[in-house]
């Protein structure tokens, strides 16, 4: 019935201040919602363009470039991969050939694989493109450098002679995501003023002299650090979402159970339905909180870029890197987790979770594929690992690789299933096994050669140590989160079931990595099982208020499944009839095309 909280009862069992738990959420959905519809107009704008002519362009030309593309006078696209490279961005093809008669750069795509392919926006709307391209002065090639390229006359937004301008076509499913122009784009010798090279980091002077970079080259790749730590943020968003609705539908839907005539059990009550529902629930709160510690670490680190300290660009690297490949895919394979958790009602369009999972799967691959990505993390630990030798103590989210001769040695004391509630319990099992994991791969790399090779031979197992490096760093993060001060009635309680639900899913999930570096013992690995199972038990009453707590209003997760109310079936019912299809009760093509096949005679009682 309308306006009936059919979740009332649901609610009524909440033991935390919902309201506290709020603020946790605060900034979500407007964030999202500004970045999913802006973008949706215009690229990728918000995300890559500006903030990429900001990291590479000289003080003269942001005061150019910014102002037109605040303005939207200018509609950018970050142009960098090609049909043929995309993640091996020193591969790419496209060419900027200094011409110092003209004091020109000539871009030019000398083969199809040097086609522009994906950039968001390039399609049919940008004006300009920040172009990646190889830069060449007198035949010496001198690497990948940015390039402000206008495209489309700002007058009747045709394309400009030499520029081959295209949609790259439909993209998986009928997702959301194509309402974006991916694009590609073909240069055909089209020449720029020597002032469209973005400069900051290094330059071309009027005489065709390069003035290589004085800081890291690998800040010219600053855009994309800076969007990996917002796709970290993005992820505890897709994922809350998606667990919304399977949560709040799991309260809803009843199946079995029924005796006498009491009604059937709630779904949400299934230890099946607990065991996959409640890890990816802690895993949205676990992705907001390394998000947040994420993005201050980010901070931190354009500070000291101003102050020409790179010491933590290497570790932010490998952080942005690494937890965007985590958490993308925990939160993809959550979503799809989350349409099965609905059973056949979460296949509908209108369960808003196709629609989620057609958009946000691509994060998997973009801003970085994932499995390349943990590849950076692995050169990183396998790098902190090889300095230790020389003396070098690791900081940060390595530190506990400085302890590694310790963890070594490290076996768990747990001895009863409450021990493995102890956060330094956790976090020690947590550091032992990817300690072990590193320093086993670091063992085996020293038996190669060429170091090149044995990376490549045992690029499998070096992305598992880092994804365990990766699963300690959120696991600290929450653990940390909670040694803050947090207000509210019960607030701190429910976040310390979670984190005890995240990281002892976690064990459990990578129960062989624990067990295979002896760092905990088959028993005990028992024993955090059992104890996962009395964890559920203790977020069932609070699992409806938990989702509230993200505070999604039923518009923003447009799904009948997720609605506040609970009010599934009439929706549901309603929503199916929206359908066109059922506008007439004879379908189009009936009387053509079927209607011949059930007249046809029978012949001896076949047709
Ligand atoms: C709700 C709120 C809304 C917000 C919502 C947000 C959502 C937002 C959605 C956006 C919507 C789609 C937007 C898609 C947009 C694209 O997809 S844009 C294109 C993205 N493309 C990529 O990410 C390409 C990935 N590839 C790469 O980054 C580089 O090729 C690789 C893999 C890092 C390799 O680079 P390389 O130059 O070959 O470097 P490599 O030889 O591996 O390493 C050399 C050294 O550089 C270091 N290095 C490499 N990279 C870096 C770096 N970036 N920094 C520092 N050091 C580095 C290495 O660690 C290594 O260090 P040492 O070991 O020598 O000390
Ligand atoms: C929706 C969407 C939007 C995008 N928007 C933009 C944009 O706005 N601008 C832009 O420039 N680009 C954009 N891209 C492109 C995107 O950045 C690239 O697709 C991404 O970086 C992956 O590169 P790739 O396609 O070359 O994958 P590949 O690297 O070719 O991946 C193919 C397979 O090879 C594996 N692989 C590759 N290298 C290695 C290695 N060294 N070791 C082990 N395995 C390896 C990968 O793990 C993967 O399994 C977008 C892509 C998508 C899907």
């Amino acid at each position: 019935m309308e306006g009936v909280d059919h979740l009332a009862h649901e609610r009524n069992k909440a033991q935390f201040d919902v309201a506290v738990m709020k603020a946790v959420w605060a900034g979500s959905r407007d964030a999202y919602e500004l970045f999913h519809r802006f973008s949706r107009l215009v690229a990728n704008d918000p995300e890559m363009f500006i903030p990429a002519i900001k990291a590479q362009a000289t003080e003269e030309q942001q005061k150019q470039w910014l102002p037109l593309a605040n303005k939207m006078k200018i509609i950018g696209s970050y142009t960098q991969t090609e049909l043929g490279h995309g993640s091996n961005v020193r591969g790419l093809e496209t060419t900027a050939t200094f011409d110092p008669k003209t004091d020109e750069f000539v871009l030019n795509s000398p083969t199809l694989t040097a086609t522009k392919w994906w950039p968001g926006g390039l399609g049919k709307i940008a004006t300009h493109a920040l172009a990646h391209a190889r830069l060449i002065i007198d035949d010496k090639d001198y690497g990948v450098h940015g390039f402000l390229v206008q495209l489309r006359s700002l007058d009747d937004h045709l394309t400009l002679p030499g520029i081959t301008i295209g949609d790259i076509g439909m993209k998986y499913g009928s997702g959301a995501y194509n309402t974006m122009d991916n694009g590609s784009l073909i240069f055909d010798h089209v020449r720029i003023p020597r002032n469209q090279m973005l400069m900051r980091l290094s330059q071309v002077t009027r005489e065709g002299k390069y003035v290589p970079s004085n800081v890291p080259r690998q800040l010219s790749y600053g855009t994309m650090v800076y969007v990996r730590q917002k796709i970290v943020f993005d992820a505890s968003i897709a994922l809350s979402r998606a667990v919304c609705i399977s949560t709040r539908y799991s309260a809803v839907r009843r199946q079995f159970g029924s005796h006498n005539g009491s009604p059937e059990t709630q779904v949400i009550d299934y230890k099946t339905q607990q065991a996959r529902l409640f890890p990816l629930l802690a895993s949205a709160y676990a992705i907001r909180f390394v998000s947040e510690w994420l993005n201050s670490f980010y901070k931190d680190l354009l500070q000291r870029l101003e102050a020409k300290d790179f010491s933590t660009l290497p570790e932010a690297h490998a952080c942005t890197a690494g937890l965007k490949s985590i958490t993308t895919s925990v939160a993809a394979d959550g979503i799809e987790e989350c349409r099965k958790l609905c059973g056949g009602h979460g296949y509908l369009t209108s369960s808003g979770l196709p629609e989620l999972s057609a958009v946000y799967i691509p994060a998997c691959t973009y801003e970085g594929d994932n499995v390349v990505m943990l590849l950076q993390v692995a050169r990183y630990l396998m790098k902190t690992i090889s300095q230790l030798k020389s003396g070098n103590k690791p900081v940060g989210t390595t530190a506990y690789l400085g302890r590694a001769e310790q963890l070594m040695q490290y076996h768990s004391d747990v001895l009863r299933a409450e021990d493995w509630l102890k956060p330094n319990v956790v976090v020690e099992a947590f550091e032992a096994r990817a300690a072990r994991m590193s320093m086993a791969c670091a063992q085996n790399l020293s038996k190669f050669n060429n170091p090149e090779d044995g990376f490549q031979e045992l690029s499998a197992d070096l992305v598992e140590a880092a994804t365990a490096h990766c699963q300690l760093i959120i696991v600290s993060k929450f653990i940390e989160k909670l040694q803050q001060d947090i207000p509210g009635k019960g607030v701190k309680e429910q976040l310390g079931v979670l984190r005890s639900i995240y990281a002892l899913f976690l064990l459990h999930k990578h129960i062989g990595d624990f067990l295979s570096t002896d760092c905990i013992t088959p028993k005990q690995g028992y024993l955090a099982n059992e104890q996962l199972r009395s964890l559920y038990s203790q977020v069932r009453p609070n699992a409806i208020a938990l989702v509230d707590a993200f505070n999604y209003t039923d518009h923003f997760l447009s799904s009948v499944l997720g609605r506040y109310d609970g009010n599934v079936y009439p929706k549901l019912y309603e929503e199916a009839w929206k359908d066109p299809l059922n506008d007439t009760s004879i379908p189009d093509g009936f009387h053509e095309y079927v209607q011949p096949m059930l007249k046809q005679p029978l012949h001896h009682g076949r047709l």
